[in-house]
């Protein structure tokens, strides 16, 4: 197979069942393919640190997009931060004042976001912040619902290292479960949801697979080495 770039969710897609816990066959796929010569890019809506942590001992390319795509880690000292966590902490005080149930959630720092605990209506949320004029992404991971600067998502966030590394957009491939990973899927080629994802998430992605989380990567894997083989 050509050089290709996997652009790789974390929870609920390389984790067991919700845990958090990674699927060792699922990392050690991964580590495979990078020591095949492709590159294992880790984009999630975790910190950047965990993802940059989870490359360094899971064997896989050392850059991660995090904190849903506001901030890249490219080294232990070098992180570009893409989003404003100000804004985001100003959108939080708003909702905080006018919806039920606003907490936010214990989780690794974070230098561009703010993360909150799937406990409120996030559409009414939305509508308050729309009527105060505020500009920010609200978004549900499954793991969490996140506040990102207007304009920053996984996709915007991977785009980056794209330009950066003069990744071709034919070149990717992006695997993941959740409605965060869509504006991943577009900047793919091809795109693979796991079978846990909703049929929306599924109707965005250029391929699907039946097996959830960690067993629904190797199915992944496996269906685009079949492909590739037919193709050649
Ligand atoms: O939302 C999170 O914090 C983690 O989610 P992800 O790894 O599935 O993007």
């Amino acid at each position: 197979m050509k050089k290709k770039t996997f652009a790789v969710d974390i929870d609920g897609t390389i984790t067991e069942n919700g845990g958090g816990r990674i699927h060792l066959d699922a990392l050690d796929a991964l580590r495979r393919l990078t020591n095949m010569g492709h590159d294992v890019i880790f984009v999630t809506g975790r910190s950047s640190i965990e993802g940059y942590l989870l490359s360094v001992f899971g064997g896989t390319t050392k850059i991660a997009v995090g904190e849903n795509g506001g901030c890249i880690t490219l080294d232990s000292n070098d992180h570009v931060l893409l989003g404003n966590i100000e804004e985001c902490k100003t959108a939080l005080e708003i909702i905080k004042n006018n919806v039920d149930d606003v907490k936010e959630k214990l989780v690794f720092p974070r230098m561009t976001e703010v993360v909150l605990e799937r406990t409120f209506d996030l559409d009414a949320a939305r509508k308050i912040l729309s009527k105060n004029n505020i500009n920010v992404e609200l978004s549900d991971s499954q793991y969490a619902f996140h506040i990102n600067s207007s304009g920053i998502n996984k996709g915007t966030g991977f785009s980056k290292i794209m330009e950066k590394y003069s990744i071709l957009r034919d070149d990717v491939i992006a695997i993941g479960d959740s409605a965060t990973d869509i504006p991943l899927f577009k900047v793919a080629k091809t795109s693979i949801a796991l079978g846990n994802a909703s049929n929306l998430v599924k109707s965005e992605a250029t391929m699907t697979v039946s097996a959830n989380a960690g067993d629904g990567v190797i199915e992944a894997l496996d269906k685009l080495a079949f492909t590739d083989l037919n193709q050649q």
